[in-house]
């Protein structure tokens, strides 16, 4: 789910039809009705204004933001909700990328630090599971290491541990409206055609203290998901994303296919693979069918 700054606002992002921006009183009605619906977790991503993003996203960890308040007033409300959030620096960064950038260069050491103060900042607001999904090294064990001094032991750690390098997240990138404004992501998300890296990430992540393992896209990397499945005894995640529900949107339509089949077949395969979750933008119109 999206969540924006404001009041009364609930406003459809184009390029993914029935997914909403939503401000926060009109998110926790929603939210009422996802329960209603029988959804148990969600993951929550906000949208920023284009003024408060700096070089450093020093917004991802200033207290009493609309977002870090969104969490609490959701986790208020819906205390039987699992809350997830989503820690990389891109919704926040001037830059656009999940990274501190120097001379076009992504830094990953220096990007540790933002991502400690985010993750601490989000558990303190109510998640229970947080997602860093920047692809930096090491970030797993530093955000373990310091949630766990700050007293959230209990706090998981949902890691993007195999998070390819793709063009399936451009929906995702028009909602938050946080597309990278210069370059790729490719020195920090993974390679498509590299099948043994997401062996060493999840060896690395699950050393480090993951409590899950994710793999993202999950449609084209099924491979991946029952690869990791076969290998790790944590549970496999997988993120069908944003291009994945669009593109079936877009043919559902046009009268080309039956968005509603093609959607569970997709899930099912999924499962298949071997997720034990699933993060999907299907959740609310199939609830109850899977
Ligand atoms: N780092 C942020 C982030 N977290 C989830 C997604 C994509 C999710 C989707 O496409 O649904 C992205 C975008 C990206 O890495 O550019």
């Amino acid at each position: 789910m999206f969540v924006v700054e404001g009041t009364g606002i609930k406003s459809e992002v184009s390029s993914m039809p029935g997914i909403y921006r939503h401000s926060t009183d009109l998110l926790l009605e929603e939210i009422k009705e996802l329960q209603d619906l029988g959804i148990r977790a969600i993951d929550l991503f906000p949208n920023y204004a284009e003024h408060t993003k700096d070089r450093l996203a020093s917004e991802s960890y200033r207290e009493d933001t609309f977002y870090l308040k969104a969490l609490t007033a959701v986790k208020e409300k819906f205390p039987d909700i699992t809350l997830m959030t989503d820690v990389a620096m891109d919704p926040y960064s001037s830059d656009g990328h999940d990274g501190v950038v120097v001379n076009g260069e992504i830094l990953n050491d220096p990007t540790l630090e933002i991502l400690g103060k985010m993750s601490i900042a989000q558990a303190k607001a109510g998640a229970d599971i947080i997602g860093p999904s920047d692809m930096m090294d090491g970030r797993v064990g530093h955000i373990r290491q310091l949630l766990d001094e700050a007293g959230f032991s209990n706090t998981s750690i949902m890691s993007y541990t195999a998070k390819y390098a793709s063009a399936f997240y451009g929906p995702f990138r028009d909602a938050l409206e946080s597309a990278p404004k210069f370059g790729d992501k490719k020195t920090y998300q993974m390679n498509p055609g590299n099948k043994r890296e997401a062996l060493i990430e999840a060896q690395l992540d699950l050393e480090e203290g993951a409590d899950f393992l994710m793999v993202k896209p999950a449609l084209s990397y099924l491979d991946i998901i029952s690869l990791l499945n076969d290998n790790f005894d944590i549970p496999v995640a997988a993120y069908n994303v944003s291009g994945e529900y669009a593109m079936v949107k877009a043919a559902d339509r046009n009268g080309w296919l039956d968005g509603r089949k093609i959607a569970l077949e997709i899930l099912l395969s999924i499962k298949r693979a071997g997720a034990k979750v699933i993060l999907t933008y299907f959740a609310k119109e199939l609830a109850g069918e899977i």
